[in-house]
C-alpha cells in the first residue's frame, strides 16, 4: 500500500552568514518567505515548513499552492527525500520518482548516450534497466547522430529532449512534480504530453506544485495550501482552488 504520512513535520535552514539585528527585523515583516527568526545564540533560522500532518493515499493526486517562498518545493524536497524533517516525522511507503529537476547531474562534456547513464543512476536505474531503456530512450529523443556527440554541442531544446526522455522512463509509485513538463518544439511537445500523462495515470500518489490555477483544477483531485510554511488549508482542488485564486 502506498502512504505518505507527515506528523507534526517542520524543516529549519539556519544562515550562517545573514546580517545583523535590523536585517532580521526587516525580514520578519516580508510578505512571501518562510519565517524568520533567531536562536539561542542570534544565528537567524528560516522555518521553511512548520508542524505539517496530513496523509495522502493511493489515487490521490495532490496540487500544492502558495506565495512564493509559503514552502512548496521544500515540501516536494522533503518527498523526494533531498531533506529530512528537522521536527516531527515523514514515512513514505513506496518508490519515488521525481521530475523537479530533470537536468540535474547531466554533464556538458559527455556524450548523449553517455549522459543517458548518468542521468539514470541518479534516477536509481541500475545499469541493466538503463540497457534495456537505451533504444526506447534514444528513439524517443530523436537526436540522430548527436547522440554520440557531446552535449555542450547541443541546443537547449536538443538538451531538454534527452533530459525530458531518460527523466521520464521511470514508472514510480509516487510521482513527484514542480510543473507540469511541456518541452521541446511542436512535434515532440505532443509526445512529452502523452508520456506525462502516461506517467502519471500509471502513479499511485502523484504531489504538484504549481502556481496554475488550471492545472491544478485538471489534474488534482485534492490541494494543500501553503502560506509561510503552514498549512492554510487542506481539501478538494475546487475548494482550495477558489479559495486561494478566487472566482
Ligand atoms: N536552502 C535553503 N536555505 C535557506 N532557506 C531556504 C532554502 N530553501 C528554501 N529556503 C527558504 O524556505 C522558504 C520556502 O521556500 P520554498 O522554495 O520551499 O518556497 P516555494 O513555495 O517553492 O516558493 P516559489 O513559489 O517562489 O517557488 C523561503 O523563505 C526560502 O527563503
Amino acid at each position: 500500500m502506498t502512504v505518505i504520512d507527515f506528523k507534526n513535520a517542520s524543516v529549519d535552514f539556519p544562515i550562517y552568514n545573514a546580517g545583523g539585528r535590523s536585517l532580521k527585523k526587516r525580514l520578519m515583516q516580508v510578505a512571501t518567505g518562510g519565517q524568520i527568526s533567531a536562536d539561542g545564540q542570534g544565528r537567524v533560522i528560516v522555518r521553511a515548513l512548520e508542524d505539517l500532518s496530513f496523509e495522502f493515499s493511493e489515487g490521490e493526486c495532490v496540487g500544492l499552492v502558495g506565495h512564493n517562498g509559503a514552502g512548496k518545493s521544500t515540501l516536494l524536497r522533503v518527498l523526494s527525500g533531498v531533506y529530512s524533517p528537522t521536527e516531527g516525522e515523514v514515512s513514505i511507503r513506496g518508490a519515488v520518482g521525481s521530475l523537479i529537476d530533470i537536468s540535474l547531474g547531466i554533464d556538458q562534456e559527455a556524450t548523449g548516450r553517455e549522459n543517458i547513464y548518468i542521468r539514470g543512476a541518479l534516477l536509481g536505474l541500475s545499469r541493466r534497466k538503463i540497457d534495456a531503456a537505451l533504444d526506447n530512450i534514444i528513439d524517443f529523443a530523436e537526436l540522430g547522430d548527436f547522440i554520440d556527440m557531446p552535449v555542450r554541442t547541443y541546443s537547449s531544446g536538443m538538451h531538454l529532449r534527452l533530459a525530458f526522455s531518460v527523466s521520464t522512463i521511470v514508472r514510480p509509485d509516487i510521482l513527484i512534480m514542480d510543473e507540469w513538463l511541456s518541452v521541446g518544439d511542436e512535434g515532440f511537445k505532443q509526445k512529452a504530453e502523452s508520456r506525462m500523462s502516461e506517467l502519471v495515470s500509471s502513479s499511485k500518489i502523484v504531489v504538484i506544485a504549481s502556481h496554475s490555477k488550471d492545472l491544478i483544477l485538471n489534474m488534482c483531485n485534492r490541494a494543500i495550501w501553503l502560506e509561510h510554511g503552514r498549512i492554510r488549508m487542506d481539501g478538494s482542488a475546487s475548494d482550495v482552488c477558489s479559495a486561494y485564486f478566487g472566482g
